[in-house]
């Protein structure tokens, strides 16, 4: 059960304020990131609704990618960064000196731009996290896992064989796969479409779509088309600022913001 703070919540205390009635499983209070002496997240207090699907707009290295590494400390492992500020996790603050980084990174899948697979064979890239956690019943995880990607029946008679040889856009829901696998309860997408056709982009929307509501999700994105079609919720960036944030539909056809309205309409980014 969540302990994400209850209804209703001002999700964006500096600009786009607004109520919104739903829990969020992820808060980030004030949140600023700086790589060296540059600034790349200014005070972002953002609420993201558990078990929806929340899109991450806005232009070129406005910090949508720096944000989600945030909600899984990646960011920790670059030399000279300096984070202030919250995220709450179930209420809890991961920042706190108290966190068990490996414990949230379980609970925390994330899927990149480029398929990552291990160089091994398709069961055993599925099989690794649960067996280094000590799982039990790893066949079935394998199958369930497999199964919940839409995967199985394409590689059922081939587990043996190595990842790599499977098509790029497999490849992606062979990671997405090998998340679930860890039983998550957040799912993070880093683009995870840049490098695929439109057939396997929409097998991985509608992957996501299978996943709604299991799950909370974020995407970041730089299709637009991509964010209005799978996303409950967007957020929009600026230039290490969050801009807007509303309900999919809302952002898309009713933006509050003129910077949000020229993005969204291609005025530029
Ligand atoms: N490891 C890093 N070291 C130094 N600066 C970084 C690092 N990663 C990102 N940045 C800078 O931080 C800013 C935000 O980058 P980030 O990748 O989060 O943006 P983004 O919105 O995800 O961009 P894109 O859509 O191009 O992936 C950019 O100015 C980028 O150059």
């Amino acid at each position: 059960m969540s302990n994400a703070v209850s209804v209703p919540v001002p999700l964006s205390m500096s600009r786009g304020r607004q109520e919104v009635s739903c829990l969020f499983k992820i808060e980030s209070r004030n949140l600023s990131l700086w790589y060296g002496s540059k600034q790349a997240l200014k005070s972002i207090t953002l609420g993201i609704p558990e078990n929806k699907i929340t899109a991450l707009i806005g232009p070129s290295g406005c910090g949508k990618s720096t944000f989600i590494r945030c909600i899984n400390r990646m960011n920790d492992l670059i030399p000279g960064v300096r984070i202030e500020g919250e995220i709450l996790y179930d209420g809890k603050n991961i920042y706190d000196r108290d966190t068990d980084v490996v414990a949230l990174r379980k609970k925390i899948g994330m899927v990149f731009q480029k398929p990552n697979p291990f160089p091994m064979s398709i069961y055993d890239n599925i099989a690794y996290g649960p067996r280094i956690h000590g799982y039990k019943n790893i066949d079935r995880i394998v199958e369930q896992s497999l199964r919940d990607a839409a995967l199985w029946e394409e590689v059922e008679d081939r587990l043996d064989q190595p990842a790599m040889g499977l098509s790029g856009g497999q490849q992606q829901r062979l990671c997405i796969a090998r998340a679930l696998a860890m039983r998550p309860e957040v799912i993070l997408f880093d683009e995870p479409c840049s490098a695929l056709d439109p057939i396997s982009t929409a097998r991985i929307e509608e992957l996501m779509e299978s996943l709604r509501g299991k799950y909370t999700q974020i995407i970041v994105t730089h299709n637009m088309q991509q964010a209005a079609r799978v996303s409950d919720y967007t957020a929009y960036f600026y230039m290490g600022e969050m801009i807007e944030f509303g309900e999919t539909k809302q952002i898309f056809e009713n933006p509050r913001e003129r910077s949000t309205e020229d993005y969204i309409t291609g005025r530029f980014g």
